[in-house]
């Protein structure tokens, strides 16, 4: 692989892509690129999109002078498959072609795959997705709903959950693989979970369950729920943006921007107030149940996502927690690291990559 030096790393979001160029674990150069929401209302499904933000990140390469012979590999988020492992994955025929349908559901993370292999192709060189939000090591208990018809499912943020808690490790001198962590991802969607050892116990799933979130209802009474499902005010689409981008902050207080919020709260809403309070409270009951999950030994708390940076939300949720553990806020995301350092434990030997149709129930 003579002149091949660099990683690329795609990170489809819903409104932007993240780039990056990876030289080694050093990033050389990254961009966000954002997508007009008029522009994404054009594409009827998230796999139409794929030329448009591809031929975007050709160009930005071009602009750059990273030239394809380059690239020693191509990296990018991967999305709603089948419930997997979490690690390294070498991108297959069978992952595209669940990654194209959205075996578990349309999220712009499924581009993550296919348009890595797109340019990994033109590059000749394998494309990997890492930990996708499709991780599924939940143990056979956490299954279990309360309806036969209804088992509870896997979908997280374990590539940044992941990151993060290896982070900590290194900051503790600490083994990722013997340690125990409740993890709060607090972003636009929120997942809580229980990291053992490496793997991931248990979550509630971002969409459906646990603390609301600055843009979804997440769990909610279900009785009333079915009422309001059958009140008829709402077709099944709009129905489930209601639930899943117009809930949360966004349906108390007509905003998803946490930052937006403490504005309202600095010239005295106390209705903002008490929703802020309310999203903290209910993160803070999550990681409560959490913690049972690993008997209560917990090695610290780590609070991360873009809402971490908010230190209203930190102290109250640190206030209703510290006495289960020590806590720890990274702020944001490490997404763009850990992608390139998945893609590069297998370029450089330390891991093999996984292989889709194996590790899956096909
Ligand atoms: N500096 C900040 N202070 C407070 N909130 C912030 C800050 N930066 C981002 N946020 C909030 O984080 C949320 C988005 O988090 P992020 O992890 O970027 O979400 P996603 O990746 O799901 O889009 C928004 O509510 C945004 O307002
Ligand atoms: C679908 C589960 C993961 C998730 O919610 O990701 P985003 O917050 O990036 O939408």
């Amino acid at each position: 692989m003579i002149g091949r030096k660099y990683v690329l790393v795609i990170n489809p979001g819903s409104t932007s892509t993240k780039i990056a160029i990876y030289q080694g674990e050093n990033c050389v150069v990254s961009h966000n690129l954002s997508h007009d929401s008029e522009e994404i209302k054009k594409y009827n499904k998230i796999y139409d999109q794929k030329d448009m933000r591809t031929d975007k990140i050709l160009k930005w390469l071009e602009e750059n002078n990273i030239s394809l012979s380059e690239l020693q590999g191509v990296v990018g988020r991967g999305g709603l498959l089948r419930p997997m492992p979490g690690g390294t994955y070498k991108v297959t025929e069978a992952m595209l072609e669940d990654l194209k349908l959205g075996y578990q559901g349309q999220h712009a993370s499924n581009l993550g795959g296919i348009i890595a292999e797109e340019i990994g192709k033109k590059a000749g060189v394998t494309s990997f997705i890492v930990d996708p939000v499709a991780v599924d090591e939940v143990d056979e208990v956490a299954r279990i709903s309360g309806l036969p018809e209804i088992p509870r499912r896997s979908l997280v943020h374990a590539l940044n959950v992941k990151a993060v808690t290896r982070r900590v490790c290194k900051e503790l001198n600490k083994s990722f693989w013997k340690s125990s962590f409740v993890v709060a991802h607090i972003g636009g969607g929120i997942t809580v979970s229980p990291v053992k050892n490496g793997r991931i116990l248990d979550c509630n799933n971002a969409n459906e369950e646990g603390p609301f979130s600055p843009e979804r209802a997440a769990g909610l009474p279900v009785g009333d729920l079915v009422k309001l499902i059958f009140s008829k005010k709402y077709d099944e689409k709009e129905f489930r943006k209601k639930i899943i981008g117009e809930g949360g902050l966004v349906g108390y207080l007509g905003t998803n921007d946490a930052r937006k919020v403490e504005k309202m709260i600095e010239a005295g809403d106390e209705k903002a107030l008490l929703v802020f309070k309310a999203m903290a409270y209910q993160i803070a009951k999550e990681i409560g149940a959490m913690a049972t999950v690993i008997n209560g030994k917990v090695d610290g708390i780590i609070l991360t996502g873009g809402v971490a940076y908010d230190k209203k939300i930190v102290d109250w949720i640190s206030q209703m927690v510290e006495f289960i553990a020590p806590v720890h806020v990274v702020p944001g995301e490490d997404e763009m690291l850990a992608l390139a350092q998945g893609a590069l434990r297998v370029i450089n030997g330390q891991e093999n990559a996984k292989i889709y149709e194996e590790e899956v129930q096909m």
